[in-house]
């Protein structure tokens, strides 16, 4: 049992608005002591210095990790010690710096107005383009900005289509008018199925209100720029960022171009000097000061230690959006079979992430890891100041918080009668989960910025711990590559699948939706 019980915030540990309490993990404070010894550290400490100096960390595509140049881009000095990122040559750190500045400009024309119309009106609304990075990120923040008090109306309304499933475009397209919609295309690969089969609907939609339309909507955010432009995107609305930026990495940077067109750039910019604390303070702290270390090494005992499940849950509504964002982060980058050597791992290296809002998980699915025998680790985000005047149903949730902490690290023991009693064991809460406790002094952009950079840097942190690569995707091209020829088998005249059950399974697709 964790000794820091003896000595409550013993494993507390703040930065700026960021506070992280874990006196109620399942470790003894030596455990963490005892880290800087272990080959994981050695392996985590390695991996920080290569990744801000440019070096090779993503070892099957080849390539350094750059995203954080994103944030460097912004304010150098937040890293205390030299930074580098140079590709093939190519000062990416200044290619970054320069789109940033090209973005700014061309965000302030359009939300000015003078960045108009082919009719001389202003835009009122982005349609964004994009799928697993090149949406989820965007979406968040977007989300959670406009939940925010920032002093100003969003100055364009925004919708988001990821899916190919057409119900998402049509829902997106009902509120939007062609002639005064600009259309954020994201796509770092810019080759990616969903995301091209939606432009080619959208460029007839924009067509259909005329032909000027089209050529001044089209914006694109992508690592390659040649195919924006030969898809018709003007080559100074093509805003680029590096290969070394991983798609799920990448909400810092130009695939958030429409997210700064809605909520202007003063406020996207907050969120980078928010992450690029966080930077620094990666940079700069020992592992047992360090907060994105001190929570990859909980994950790592805990996953060591059976807790194949990690729940999260933001006491915050405006956070809804969080989980399903960090859950490609997590889960595309810490969901791996072999280690950077190639060779098998035995056992699994990424706790799934999962969860919902308190109290609504409250009510919901809290019952499973209060008394199942399915091992998981808890952590509860809170926000200390709220952006309303309701101190009492602030300090209700607060409360509902720091209860569900305690009653999952203490549980209810069963009085001597009750153990006696099996008809009364029905009671019983084991307790002894471990849990975790993450506060953010208020909710604005600059905290969301290090609330975010944390969690990628806890990814990378227990990837580099466990030897693997967070920044490959593989298994996610097996099925990419399978419905590729799949698409030749579903229309009718088709050719048969080669697999049984899947020309089973389309047979009766054909039956079923013939007209
Ligand atoms: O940005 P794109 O190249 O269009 O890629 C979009 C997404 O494609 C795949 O699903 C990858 O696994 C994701 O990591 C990526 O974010």
């Amino acid at each position: 049992m964790n000794t820091s019980a003896l000595n409550p915030g013993y494993l507390s540990r703040s930065l700026g608005p960021v506070h992280i309490n874990l006196d109620r993990q399942l470790y003894s404070a030596s455990h963490v002591l005892n880290f800087e010894k272990t080959q994981a550290h050695q392996h985590l400490s390695t991996f920080i210095q290569r990744m801000f100096s440019g070096e090779v960390v993503n070892g099957t595509e080849h390539r350094p990790a750059g995203h954080w140049a994103l944030r460097a881009a912004c304010n150098m000095q937040a890293y205390h010690s030299p930074v580098s990122l140079v590709v093939n040559g190519r000062d990416e750190l200044a290619l970054t710096r320069q789109v940033q500045q090209q973005m700014e400009t061309f965000v302030d024309q359009v939300r000015s107005g003078r960045y108009t119309t082919p009719d001389g009106e202003r835009y009122d609304s982005v349609l964004h383009l994009g799928i697993g990075g090149s949406d989820l990120g965007p979406r968040l923040l977007n989300d959670v900005f406009s939940k925010l008090d920032l002093g100003a109306a969003p100055a364009l309304n925004i919708r988001f289509a990821a899916n190919v499933d057409f119900h998402e475009m049509k829902a997106a397209l009902a509120s939007l008018n062609p002639k005064t919609t600009l259309v954020v295309i994201a796509s770092k690969s810019f080759s990616t199925r969903e995301t091209l089969h939606n432009a080619q609907h959208i460029f007839k939609w924009l067509d259909a209100a005329g032909p000027a339309y089209r050529p001044k909507a089209l914006v694109a955010a992508t690592c390659k720029p040649n195919k924006a432009i030969e898809l018709g995107v003007a080559a100074d609305r093509v805003f680029e960022f590096s290969e070394t930026v991983g798609g799920r990495y990448s909400l810092w940077g130009p695939v958030s171009i429409g997210v700064r067109m809605v909520h202007g750039n003063p406020v996207f910019n907050e969120l980078l000097e928010g992450a690029a604390l966080m930077d620094g303070h990666v940079l700069q702290s020992k592992a047992s000061q360090c907060i994105p270390t001190l929570l990859a090494l909980s994950d790592l005992y805990n996953l060591e230690h059976g807790a194949a499940s990690l729940m999260l849950s933001p006491y915050d509504s405006r956070l809804s959006q969080l989980v399903p964002y960090l859950q490609q982060l997590w889960m595309e980058s810490l969901g791996k079979g072999v280690n950077n050597q190639g060779e098998l791992l035995d056992k699994p290296a990424c706790p799934i992430l999962w969860g919902d809002v308190g109290t609504n998980g409250q009510h919901a699915f809290f019952q499973m890891l209060h008394q199942s025998k399915i091992a998981s680790s808890v952590e509860l985000i809170a926000v200390v100041q709220p952006d309303h005047d309701e101190v009492q149903s602030h300090q209700v949730l607060l409360s509902h918080a720091l209860a569900q902490s305690e009653a999952f690290s203490v549980g209810r023991l069963n009085s001597p009668e009750e153990l006696s009693n099996t008809a009364t064991n029905f009671k019983s809460c084991p307790g002894h989960r471990p849990v975790q406790m993450v506060f953010l002094d208020s909710l604005t952009p600059y905290s969301l910025g290090a609330l975010l950079c944390l969690w990628e840097h806890r990814t990378a942190a227990l990837a580099a711990m466990q030897n693997i690569n967070p920044f490959d995707q593989w298994g996610v091209e097996l099925g990419k590559g399978i419905a590729e020829q799949l698409e030749h088998s579903v229309p009718p005249g088709h050719t048969p699948a080669e697999n049984p059950v899947t020309a089973h399974l389309i047979n009766h697709f054909l039956k079923n939706s013939a007209p």
